[in-house]
């Protein structure tokens, strides 16, 4: 046997030695189902000797990809999990895409529509078919769209289907709005992996060709797939047939978003001579946290039994945080994290608090940040959702495709160039009448018959994006912004009006500067502007790609799944909160199963805690405890004070001092746990001093240059006006500079 897989129980290895044919493991939280893959895969390449282009394995977030690409080579050597093919279903056939979609009528270069773009789409079509969003809201529409795409009900199906008048009405937006993104060259989330059904419907040979190539599929997190997955996953399986899925149905949480279990369940109707393999300890968490998992779970009607073993010893008990309101609430949770940290030494990143709903974030932040608590928060307003820098990528997304026009029209006043909505209008009118795009308009200004002044601020604006597009065929995504930056002044702008939104926009923006310059490092072969905008445009929300750093983390519960932490506070557990809908008893369980992920991310000490009042909709509001608590055995729940709570009087009062921590295994991360990453510490510069006295910079200097931003001075050259200096440039990388004309402050 190969050394690594003595580091798997019996069941975990029949798992992974199972290689041909289908099958399926379902198994509890913490059982080793995503190891099992990662092993998997390991096998597969050393073993059976696969090549790794032909494994497919799709997980559910990209940081859950990356962080198995890195077990892999782990357990390989580095650089062994190149070339396999490992990411989310949306960013593979993103990938996939780019080769074929000329087939079915699209450009390689289209562009993907996020949330807001599809919105602002959406919007637009009901305008033209003078829907008003008072009478019909956009969110509704868009949310009927994107679950019948992910159900695979097309337009002409879902107009057949509709059953009222507002469903009809639904069905013409939807109509239009499929036609729109057609003509804007782009796809929604839904069409990547829509599109690919499409294209091997049609062309058969492109199915027959990716069948062979992908002998090995694997699925993590199997239960929340839905119907398009599924359907994909089957079509490309259908050869081989070498498919893989793991699941608990128990952590199904996606429902709200089509996800469907019945894929899972229904799994041995596919596939007659699956096999099924159950695992049943659980490597993750404490007895106690299991224990209340399971009393948590086994509430639920619409389940699979499943025996979950704790394999770790009984551990602390779960501590109940009381607070008389929300802001008390998350103090008390960073007076908690604190006093562990002192008495255990524990790091930043083995806590986190989850939490229901987005809104609950914003206290917590306040709280993290007076405390100096260091936090990084998943989710809510995502980087990539920033104004500052969806104009920045808008602006990369029109050069790589003209006919993007929702992103044009984003940038085309954009810093201001006294392009109005009364011009914008008649150049969509010029561009109706000559039946060519909004781009093909702004660059045939001249024959449009406008003002001069506007036909000089469209030929400016062409000659600019024109200008990027070159360098965007001969260099990275990193040289198109740079270039964008500097002919726009766009940071120079922002450091003007220095004011702290306009100083943090610029600061988000050299961020995404940044990001273009790590992307070349890390993608040498492949970092062109369409590579780098397919890999931010499917960063979802709890992707944000940031270097791995000592944080609590914050997020959602629907964002912790798949994740552990050594210590878990799960706030705000409070009736109408979490649950958060119980009125039909489907939306309860799957609250229920929203409160088991997230009582099994904790490894070995959980806190829950609530608040007597809270502010909601604007408005403080009363709250009651949450009904989950009382389902968790009261034996192994004590107060703040250390009392169980089957001792305790039902109503405790909130002990003003956060309690003393006292239970003892080691919180330090453990290796292989997504908190375990140690974060690298660059080495200062090391370059020697040089001759150069008299210069305002010497090694070590900190110095701003506009376009590069933030660097150190590695080295000074010359004197005089001859002056170089060596840079290394937070974003930009190394840069040597003649002083004289870089313009560069000292900071
Ligand atoms: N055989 C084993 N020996 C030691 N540690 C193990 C073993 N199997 C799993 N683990 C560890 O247990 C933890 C949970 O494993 P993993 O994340 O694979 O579980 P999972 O079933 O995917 O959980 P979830 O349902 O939450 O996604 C990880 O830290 C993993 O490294
Ligand atoms: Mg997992």
């Amino acid at each position: 046997m190969t050394d690594f897989l003595r580091e798997l129980n019996d069941v975990q290895r029949e798992a992974v030695l199972a290689t041909e044919g289908p099958v399926m493991v379902l198994a509890g939280a913490g059982s080793g189902k995503t190891r099992v893959i990662t092993f998997r895969i390991a096998h597969l390449i050393r073993n059976v000797r696969v090549s790794p282009q032909n494994i497919l394995a799709l997980t559910f977030t990209n940081k859950a990809a990356g962080e198995m690409r890195h077990r892999i080579d782990g357990i390989l050597e580095p650089g062994s999990s190149s070339g396999l093919w490992i990411g989310t279903f949306h960013s593979v056939f993103a990938r996939l895409l780019r080769s074929y979609i000329h087939l079915i009528g699209y450009d390689r270069n289209f562009s993907i529509f996020d949330a807001d773009d599809s919105k602002s789409l959406i919007k637009q079509c009901m305008k033209e078919l003078n829907l008003s969003p008072e009478s019909l809201p956009v969110n509704l529409v868009h949310s009927a769209i994107s679950k019948s795409k992910n159900n695979f009900i097309l337009p002409p199906e879902f107009h057949r289907k509709a059953i009222d008048d507002q469903y009809q009405k639904i069905a013409l937006v939807y109509e239009r709005y499929v036609q729109r993104l057609r003509e804007n060259n782009a796809l929604d989330f839904d069409d990547l992996l829509i599109k690919p059904i499409e294209l091997f419907t049609e062309h058969p040979p492109v199915l027959e060709q990716l069948q062979e190539y992908f002998r090995y599929l694997l699925i993590d997190e199997y239960q929340d797939t839905n119907r398009v997955q599924y359907l994909v996953a089957k079509m490309i399986a259908a050869k081989h047939r070498n498919i893989f899925v793991v699941g608990d149905d128990a952590q199904s949480i996606y429902s709200w978003r089509g996800a469907d279990i019945s894929n899972m369940l229904n799994f041995n109707d596919d596939y007659g001579d699956a096999q099924v393999f159950k695992l049943v300890d659980n490597y993750r968490s404490t007895k106690t946290i299991l224990q209340a998992a399971n009393n948590v779970i086994s509430r639920n009607q619409r389940q699979i039994k499943k025996e979950l073993v704790a394999n770790a010893g009984t551990g602390e008990p779960i501590t109940l945080i009381e607070a008389y309101n929300e802001r008390r609430e998350a103090e008390k949770v960073g007076e908690y994290i604190k006093s562990i940290r002192m008495s255990k030494g524990a790091e930043y990143r083995a806590f986190a608090i989850f939490y229901r709903t987005n809104a609950q974030s914003r206290v917590i932040e306040d709280v993290m940040r007076q405390n100096r608590i260091p936090y990084k928060i998943f989710g809510s307003v995502s980087f990539y959702k920033r104004k500052e820098i969806k104009d920045a990528v808008a602006y990369m997304r029109l050069v790589l495709n003209d006919r993007d026009s929702e992103s044009l029209l984003r940038v085309i006043n954009f810093p201001p160039r006294k392009i109005g909505e009364v011009s914008i209008g008649k150049l969509k009118e010029f561009a109706e009448e000559q039946n060519i795009s909004l781009y093909e308009a702004v660059r045939r200004a001249g024959e449009g018959g406008f003002q001069s002044r506007l036909v000089n601020a469209l030929e400016q604006f062409a000659s600019l994006i024109e200008a990027m597009r070159q360098q965007a065929e001969a260099g990275t995504a990193y040289d198109v912004l740079s270039m964008l930056y500097d002919t726009t002044g766009l940071l120079s702008l922002l450091k003007e009006e220095n004011t702290p939104e306009s100083l943090a926009r610029h600061e988000n923006l050299q961020e995404l500067l940044s990001m273009t310059r790590d992307f070349a490092d890390h993608n040498p072969s492949s970092a062109s502007l369409g590579d780098f905008l397919s890999t931010i445009s499917l960063a979802s929300d709890y992707d944000e790609t940031q270097e791995s750093d000592n944080y609590v983390s914050l997020m959602t519960v629907h964002a912790a799944k798949g994740l552990e932490f050594p210590v878990v506070f799960v706030t705000g557990m409070e009736e109408k909160l979490f649950p958060l809908n119980s009125y039909e008893p489907s939306e309860m369980e799957e609250e229920r199963r929203l409160f088991y992920v997230a009582i099994t991310r904790a490894r070995e000490k959980l806190f829950l805690s609530w608040a007597q009042s809270r502010y909601m909709y604007g408005q403080p509001q009363m709250c009651l405890r949450s009904t989950f608590i009382n389902e968790i055995d009261p034996d192994i729940v004590v107060t703040e004070g250390g009392r169980k709570l089957s001792e305790s009087p039902k109503k405790v009062a909130a002990t003003a001092m956060a309690g003393r921590p006292v239970f003892g295994s080691s919180l330090r991360p453990q290796p292989g746990s997504p908190s375990a990453k140690v974060p690298t510490v660059k080495p200062a510069g090391s370059a020697a001093p040089t001759g150069a006295a008299k210069s305002a910079y010497r090694v070590g200097t900190k110095v701003q240059h506009a376009i590069f931003g933030p660097g150190v001075v590695l080295e000074v050259q010359g004197s005089g006006a001859k002056q170089k200096v060596k840079i290394n440039f937070r974003t930009a990388g190394e840069k040597t500079l003649m002083v004289q004309y870089a313009n560069l402050k000292v900071v």
